[in-house]
């Protein structure tokens, strides 16, 4: 997916063919034995991976996910998705992205943080504040960068707090950074609805993925007076057309760890889930939810895709020919967390923190910047929303390889 969409841009912004290579693959993929002593005795060894897609423009930055699917060609594209991201919003950063293959929710905390600390050992040559910064992405939180972040500083000898963003406030986290990838998508969709003219009142959302991002989208999106009717999560999907009640809903998650069972609530698929007529829709979990199989047949105005890669090429190619939906496309919908992981990562290398009013004030400001830029290129270009902010960020990489030297 992230292959045919950089070929279709690069075809678009008339890219050279040698320039078209450099650009495309990633600068370094590095994958790792894990092993780590299981609770029961056993040892495990698990794959890590850790992708940098380009150099050009200062370190590169992106999220850690551990989950079963976790594979390289995953993490190259996911790699691949977070330099345009970056580039889009105006970052100092290339593109980076890791993993480990694993089940997080069949771990203990314990073998959680033996295979972090050992994971952070097998890769710690490559990242660092200059290197390569990494993040939380599904799977993972500020436990885990927590981790990273002590076994990175016991092997250098001294705290070294900028080797990853989203830690805990307390290690040097930013204020603000877990719930910046939910905001930021609250954001986008109250600026999309402005555009299009959907007046917030009486309006509905349906959101697939009740993590991090999905959960704190649903409470941002819930303040212009937008209903919720319908969450789901790995276990399944819960529905009421007259809206969930979301402090009700996130006790019950803290308690059971689903929102399955939610009572007042009807149980439905993820698959059905999506094709809820609603006015926005927010993909929160996992790439390739929207296919060629369902893009006809989705329900709403804004299509806000909370999720990297939600949208395979060939939905694309269906929804371009429904102009009645407003597709906010991921690398702008879900950008927020990355702009404050790099406010995290500058105000860690000067040791002055910022408070929250600051961050979310330079959060909006950046992201209503990348979202003017992405609809006025959309528009004078006749462009989808997605190819306009891919074709934003694309431009901004080759220009700077260009700027750098074509002989290198
Ligand atoms: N955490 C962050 O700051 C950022 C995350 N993202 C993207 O947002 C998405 C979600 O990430 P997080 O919320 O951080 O992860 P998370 O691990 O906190 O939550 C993931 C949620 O998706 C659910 N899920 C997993 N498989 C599912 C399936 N097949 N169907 C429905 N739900 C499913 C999980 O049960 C969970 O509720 C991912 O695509 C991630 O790459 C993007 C930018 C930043
Ligand atoms: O905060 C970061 O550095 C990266 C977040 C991320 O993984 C993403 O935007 O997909």
């Amino acid at each position: 997916m992230a292959c045919a969409q950089f070929d279709e841009v690069a075809d678009l912004l008339e890219i050279g063919q040698r320039e078209r290579e450099r650009v495309k693959y990633p600068k370094r993929a590095i994958t790792v034995a894990v092993p780590v002593n299981m609770d029961d005795g056993s040892t495990q060894v698990f794959t890590g991976f850790r992708v940098q897609h380009h150099l050009s423009l200062g370190p590169t930055k992106g999220g850690m996910r551990y989950h079963p699917d976790v594979a390289l060609g995953e993490v190259a594209a996911l790699a691949m998705w977070m330099s345009w991201k970056c580039a889009l919003t105006g970052l100092p950063y290339g593109g980076a992205k890791g993993g480990v293959t694993c089940d997080p929710g069949k771990m203990s905390i314990q073998e959680l943080e033996r295979l972090t600390r050992r994971f952070t050992q097998e890769i710690i040559g490559f990242i660092g504040p200059q290197i390569d910064i990494p993040a939380p992405d599904m799977g993972t939180n500020e436990q885990t960068m927590a981790w990273m972040m002590d076994t990175y500083s016991t092997h250098s000898g001294y705290s070294v707090p900028g080797v990853v963003t989203g830690k805990p406030v307390n290690l040097g986290g930013s204020l603000g950074r877990r719930e910046s990838t939910g905001r930021g998508v609250g954001f986008l969709v109250g600026r999309a609805m402005e555009h299009i003219k959907l007046a917030p009142e009486n309006t509905t959302a349906v959101i697939q993925g009740f993590g991090n991002v999905g959960s704190v989208a649903a409470g941002s999106i819930a303040r212009f007076g937008t209903k919720i009717i319908a969450v789901s999560d790995a276990f399944g999907g819960i529905y009421n057309a007259k809206g969930l009640d979301l402090n009700l809903l996130d006790a019950h998650v803290t308690k059971n760890r689903t929102v399955v069972g939610f009572p007042e609530a009807e149980p439905i698929t993820n698959e059905e889930l999506l094709l809820i007529p609603c006015d926005i829709l927010v993909p929160a979990a996992l790439e390739r939810q929207i296919t060629k199989d369902n893009a006809a047949r989705i329900q709403c105005r804004i299509l806000a895709e909370a999720a990297n890669g939600p949208t395979t090429p060939e939905a694309d190619a269906i929804i371009a020919q429904r102009p009645e939906i407003f597709v906010i496309p991921d690398i702008l919908c879900n950008a927020g967390g990355v702009v404050v992981s790099y406010f995290e990562w500058v105000q860690d290398l000067q040791s002055f923190f910022w408070d929250e009013a600051e961050v979310m004030g330079k959060l909006y400001r950046i992201l209503e910047t990348a979202f003017k830029q992405t609809v006025h290129t959309a528009r004078d270009k006749k462009l989808t929303m997605r190819t306009a902010a891919l074709s934003i960020g694309i431009k901004r990489v080759a220009d700077a390889k260009k700027q750098r030297g074509l002989f290198p």
